[in-house]
């Protein structure tokens, strides 16, 4: 008797283990991962298309959000290198590169850095503080309370994201811009970003792409090696300053790549990954509607 439990838990572990596969391959296709890539030949092809969707959308800019981490670092090059193809062509075209901290940011410099190895046509710099700290005061005048601080910190850090969504488009609005996101498909995977905030664009040059493959465009590129390999921080906590994401996300970066490029993980890892994944739809969708 105990055999045959044994062999029905082996064989429902072997059928568990098939459909996570099954489903990492639909993953994959969903995301638009290529497991592999020509990394000249995508900014090429990334590029062109950020052109071709500034002339098709009759848009005049761009504007994207550079915070000092690779993914604003290579977005923000793909934008500045497609405006500068649209004027070589004759159309009239402006990058906006906008610097949001909050306060201070710990690593300032790696956003000069960033700003400098870009080189867009505009600089803005918007301090956020001041209108996320008072929406989260009169949100608690109002009544909200947290169960601690660091629910509220952690409610204020999606009040930051937000904030710079607002900043962004309020700039696309004033000069004709299509706001780029830097969304990929590591991020994408793991639902890790803010719903209507750094989550929220009109164009999105990164889709598809593991972190990996974004450090690979920034090399050739030629992005500042330490902001190519820099450890990547969504930043959005005042009482805890620059987390690691994989500590957050509980994954390294190289695992989450591994999934998305159809290596062996662990059964473990691949399990909790696909919930995660399918706990986040929400955020890759529109909203529920009746
Ligand atoms: N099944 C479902 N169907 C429809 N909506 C659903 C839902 N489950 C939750 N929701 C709703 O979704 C909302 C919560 O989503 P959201 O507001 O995004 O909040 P949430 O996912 O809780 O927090 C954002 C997470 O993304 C991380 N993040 C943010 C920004 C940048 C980066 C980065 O990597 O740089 C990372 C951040 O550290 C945090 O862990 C709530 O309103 C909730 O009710
Ligand atoms: N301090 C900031 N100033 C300007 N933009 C910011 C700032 N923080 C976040 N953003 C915007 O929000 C996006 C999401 O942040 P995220 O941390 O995922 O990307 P990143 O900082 O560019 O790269 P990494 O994920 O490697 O840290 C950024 O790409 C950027 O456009
Ligand atoms: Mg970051």
């Amino acid at each position: 008797m105990r055999l045959l439990e044994h062999h029905a838990a082996v064989v429902e572990g072997q059928v568990s283990a098939i459909a996570h596969q099954a489903n990492q391959a639909h993953i994959q296709t969903a995301l638009q991962v290529s497991p592999t890539l020509d990394p000249q030949q995508e900014v090429e092809r990334r590029v062109a298309f950020l052109y071709r969707q500034l002339v098709s959308t009759g848009q005049k800019s761009l504007v994207l959000g550079i915070s000092g981490g690779v993914d604003s670092t290579v977005a923000g090059r793909l934008a500045q290198l497609a405006v500068e193809k649209a004027r070589q062509e004759g159309v009239e075209a402006h990058f906006y590169a906008m610097r949001l901290p909050y306060d201070t940011q710990q690593d300032e410099e790696d956003a000069h850095q960033a700003l400098a190895f870009i080189q867009p046509d505009n600089v803005l710099t918007v301090n956020i503080q001041a209108a996320s700290d008072a929406l989260l005061a009169s949100l608690e005048a109002g009544g909200l309370g947290f169960t601690d601080a660091h629910q509220r910190d952690f409610v204020l850090g999606n009040i930051k994201a937000r904030q710079r969504m607002v900043a962004q488009y309020a700039v696309a609005g004033a000069n004709a811009g299509l706001v780029v996101g830097t969304d990929q498909a590591a991020e994408a995977l793991m639902g890790f970003f803010t719903k209507y905030g750094d989550g929220a664009c009109d164009i999105a040059p990164l889709t598809g792409l593991t972190k990996a493959q974004v450090r690979q465009l920034g090399a050739v590129l030629g992005a500042p090696e330490a902001l190519v390999e820099k450890q990547p921080t969504a930043d959005l906590e005042t009482l805890k300053p620059q987390p690691a994401d994989e500590e957050a996300l509980g994954f390294s970066y190289a695992d989450i790549d591994a999934f998305l490029t159809g290596e062996q993980i662990s059964e473990g890892a691949r399990a909790t990954i696909i919930q995660t994944y399918q706990r986040s739809a929400h955020k890759r969708q529109l909203p529920i509607t009746p």
